[in-house]
């Protein structure tokens, strides 16, 4: 197609939200009319499925649970009065605590106002918060946020080193309350709390699932906000979980539902091309022929959005990533999503892709307004901005004269309203494609394997320090795992005694570092 040609395609395709002044490009996905036609069908299917999950069909069938991250923003769509309560009265709760917390009605002990916040947690009860508080919070908020997400020591030293924690608030966020990473990461702060004699559950808050572990260990704090069973981590932004620290932050939440809340309305549509999200599931299914054989690079031109991409990695690939399908065949399903923002990636990678493997398709986001006020010219005629602006078109047209394609989202700023809107494009894109892909988007269960498996490596540590300490002799390798009964371990007993050692904790090694065979390990 010459230019004049992709002009029309353009016009042909645009999709335009008035309310929401959103743009969404497909034109540079190259599928014909057939291609479409050819699609019908099983996008009727995906309406009627999204009918079905929205009126409270068990829509996550592994288990057993409704699905309802729609509801969080139009509660009245909730199929009963006890499920809008259960959206609702947390709601109104978490303005009440706000309002409060901003105040100093609610303060900390010996002083007159929190001001900082630290959340724990990890996955989806992590990245929402990270994304939102990166592309929003003001300049000035009235609280500073910092994360943990991680059970790494050397990260939650830092992290609290730059923390003042007598006016901090904690903010622990599990679903489930049993996540071991958010757990170790309570711990560690609540312990450098009493380090500094504070009083810990004077400074902390859980957001979980009624009666879980976390819910019974946080009796005592300051309060706990209830986390629904039928809203999924990776859809939990708009639950107390994103919505605490947003409005925290002096973020506005109720401008982020209504945000989502209106393109939920458009991604309702039963019309493949005036509904968004069906035209993003339509083009990735294109890209990667339905079964993820292509990358999914998502390249905001704005530095606010710089996690959208990690945000969006979870979103889709723990939702789409499956080994069967919903008859229990064999499909290993998929979509592979990576970037960071433009132009900087221009500087790093984007040379691949230009010229190397064509394994991907990207997706840039594109921000009408440069900043808020003038801007200087940095070369005659042009600002710091229009440079931004020509990058992302430049590069746009670049990587499809080399038949590399791309989807383009246009936002005039990035706002709650706005933030909104994405979160809940994607997430109905993503339901959507799982549709069409014939996939239970709403479970995890490949994450269980590796969880299991640390758990059991935890075990096999204990019964090492124990045999290492009652056999009172240095043991090698081999005979410390025929000891424990588990000959068939010896790797992973290396690798945990490789590393006992070097936190000099309960035992210690000796002999040629480069030959595992001639170590010899005793009690310390
Ligand atoms: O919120 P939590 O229950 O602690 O879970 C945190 C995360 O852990 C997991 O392993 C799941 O795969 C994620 O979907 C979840 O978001």
């Amino acid at each position: 197609m010459d230019n004049l040609q992709l002009w029309q395609r353009y016009q042909d395709w645009l999709y335009y939200h008035p309310n929401l002044e959103l743009y969404l490009d497909v034109s540079r996905i190259p599928f014909d009319e057939a291609f479409l036609k050819g699609l019908e069908a099983k996008f009727e299917r995906a309406f009627q499925d999204m009918a079905a999950l929205e009126q409270g069909a068990i829509a996550n069938p592994d288990e057993q649970r409704m699905v309802g991250h729609y509801w969080l923003r139009a509660p009245e769509l909730a199929p009963n009065q006890e499920l809008r309560d259960e959206i609702t009265e947390p709601l109104a709760q978490i303005k009440e605590f706000v309002k409060k917390i901003h105040s100093g009605a609610i303060k900390p002990p010996n002083r007159s106002k929190f001001t900082h916040i630290l959340c724990v947690g990890i996955g989806g009860s992590a990245l929402g918060p990270q994304f939102v508080g990166s592309a929003l919070s003001p300049l000035n908020p009235p609280l500073e946020i910092a994360f943990i997400d991680n059970t790494d020591p050397k990260g939650i030293d830092r992290t609290l080193a730059h923390l003042p924690l007598a006016t901090t608030l904690v903010i622990v966020t599990s679903k489930s309350g049993g996540t071991p990473e958010a757990r170790n990461g309570m711990l560690e702060v609540r312990n450098a709390y009493e380090k500094q004699d504070l009083d810990f559950p004077q400074h902390a808050v859980a957001v979980t699932m009624p009666g879980s572990r976390l819910d019974k260990y946080a009796q005592d704090w300051l309060t706990r906000f209830p986390m629904q069973d039928w809203v999924g981590g990776r859809t939990s932004e708009l639950s107390a979980v994103g919505l605490l620290p947003a409005a925290l932050q002096g973020i506005d939440i109720d401008e982020m539902l209504a945000g989502a809340k209106e393109m939920d309305i458009a991604t309702r549509v039963h019309n493949l091309k005036k509904n968004p999200s069906a035209l993003l599931a339509l083009a990735w299914y294109h890209e990667g022929n339905g079964k993820g054989e292509k990358d999914m690079v998502i390249l905001p031109y704005k530095d606010s959005l710089y996690l959208f991409s990690r945000y969006l990695q979870q979103l889709v690939m723990e939702s789409l990533g499956k080994e069967k399908d919903l008859d229990g065949n064999k499909v290993y399903q998929g979509i592979a999503v990576y970037g960071n923002k433009g132009s900087t990636d221009q500087h790093a990678y984007v040379q691949q892709l230009r010229e190397g493997v064509p394994n991907f398709f990207a997706t840039f986001i594109e921000v009408l307004k440069d900043r808020q006020g003038d801007s200087i010219e940095v070369e005659t005629g042009s600002t710091a901005g229009d440079f931004l602006s020509g990058l992302l078109q430049g590069t746009r047209q670049a990587l499809y004269e080399n038949s590399r394609h791309s989807i383009t989202i246009t936002i005039p700023e990035v706002t709650p309203r706005q933030v909104g809107a994405l979160i809940a494009l994607y997430e109905r894109a993503v339901s959507f494609y799982a549709s069409l892909v014939n996939i239970n988007a709403y479970h995890q269960p490949g994450v269980e394997a590796g969880k299991k498996a640390a758990a059991s490596i935890l075990d096999l540590q204990r019964k090492i320090v124990q045999v290492v300490r009652e056999t009172g002799t240095s043991l090698d390798l081999a005979t410390l795992a025929a000891k424990i009964g588990a000959s068939d371990q010896v790797e992973a007993i290396y690798k945990i005694v490789r590393h006992l050692n070097a936190n000099r904790r309960s035992l210690t090694i000796t002999g040629d570092l480069s030959k595992p065979e001639t170590l010899q390990i005793s009690a310390r």
